[in-house]
């Protein structure tokens, strides 16, 4: 149980590419709605990746991942935070409330919830070490809870999303996985749900029986690389930082069959893939 509320608190990193089909969405907002009628505290923190990059298309700026994160110009990073919060954000608040739900839309901005610093990528390049500059792009440098906590203590429901500021106001786009990770660990989230568009990680990836039920971090290292890549690298990492920082319970899930969003919280179900301390 969560140490300050007698309710369980689920926390449920939710993202953009999900979200391009308004069946899927409205599912989603059905199973957390479910899940806050049984008593649960509702965390979602959302990303929103094909959004952001329309966005930027619009603009004419063209988009670059270096190490699963978006390079982001401070040109770029307006764009983006009109994609995240005017579109985004925004469009997910109508959806809970119009199903009687009371969400808040933030940002890690908001109640200086989440301090960001600028993020290196460093990597090995012809037996070098390189360090590659991403511009505003940034890590969790620490959480403050009070605002999601007040939050939840009066019956919203906080939908943040991933931009955070530095302590002297400079903006910082953060990857949704690493900002959701470090939040569900800093709320000591009971269940941190990471919704994605498959079963769970997967050995092979083409063999979805292959999914792999359970995996203790100590197991992490060996597999990052070689089975974990892409974008299943920020969701393991974020496991990580939520276990490691205080969450309870760590789950990777297949966001597109929604229904096991409530199942997995309410019953325990043994649904994705379980990451362990
Ligand atoms: N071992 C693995 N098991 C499952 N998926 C993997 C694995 N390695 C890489 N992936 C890829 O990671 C993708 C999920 O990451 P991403 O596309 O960033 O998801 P989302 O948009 O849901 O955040 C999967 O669709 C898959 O292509
Ligand atoms: C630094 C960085 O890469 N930030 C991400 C933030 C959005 C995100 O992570 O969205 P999804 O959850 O839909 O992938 C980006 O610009 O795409």
């Amino acid at each position: 149980m969560n140490a300050t509320e007698n309710k369980p608190l689920a926390l449920i990193k939710y993202g953009g590419n999900a979200m391009l089909n308004e069946g899927l969405k409205q599912a989603v907002v059905n199973n957390i709605k479910q899940l806050t009628e049984r008593g649960v505290q509702t965390v979602l923190v959302h990303g929103g990746g094909p959004f952001i990059k329309r966005a930027l298309d619009m603009a004419g700026i063209a988009s670059e991942f270096i190490g699963g994160h978006r390079k982001t110009t401070p040109e770029a990073l307006k764009y983006i935070e009109m994609a995240l919060k005017g579109e985004v954000n925004s469009s997910l608040v109508n959806l809970l409330n119009a199903s009687g739900l009371k969400a808040v839309g933030l940002s890690g901005k908001d109640g200086a919830m989440a301090i960001a610093r600028k993020r290196y990528h460093l990597a090995q390049e012809n037996g070098q070490d390189v360090k590659h500059d991403l511009g505003q792009v940034g890590d969790v440098e620490s959480i403050d809870t009070t605002l999601p906590r007040t939050l939840l203590q009066h019956g919203f429901l906080p939908v943040i999303t991933c931009i955070a500021s530095d302590k002297k106001g400079n903006d910082y786009n953060i990857n949704a996985d690493m900002f959701a990770g470090a939040l569900a660990g800093a709320l000591a989230a009971d269940d941190y749900l990471v919704l994605t568009d498959v079963d769970g990680l997967l050995r092979d990836l083409n063999d979805p029986a292959s999914i792999i039920r359970e995996l203790p971090l100590s197991e992490l290292p060996s597999l990052m690389g070689t089975v974990i890549k892409g974008g299943m690298i920020p969701k393991l990492e974020s496991c990580e930082a939520a276990l490691r920082g205080g969450a309870r319970r760590a789950r990777i899930v297949n966001g597109t069959q929604p229904d096991t969003i409530a199942k997995a919280v309410l019953s325990s179900h043994s649904t994705g893939t379980e990451i362990c301390l």
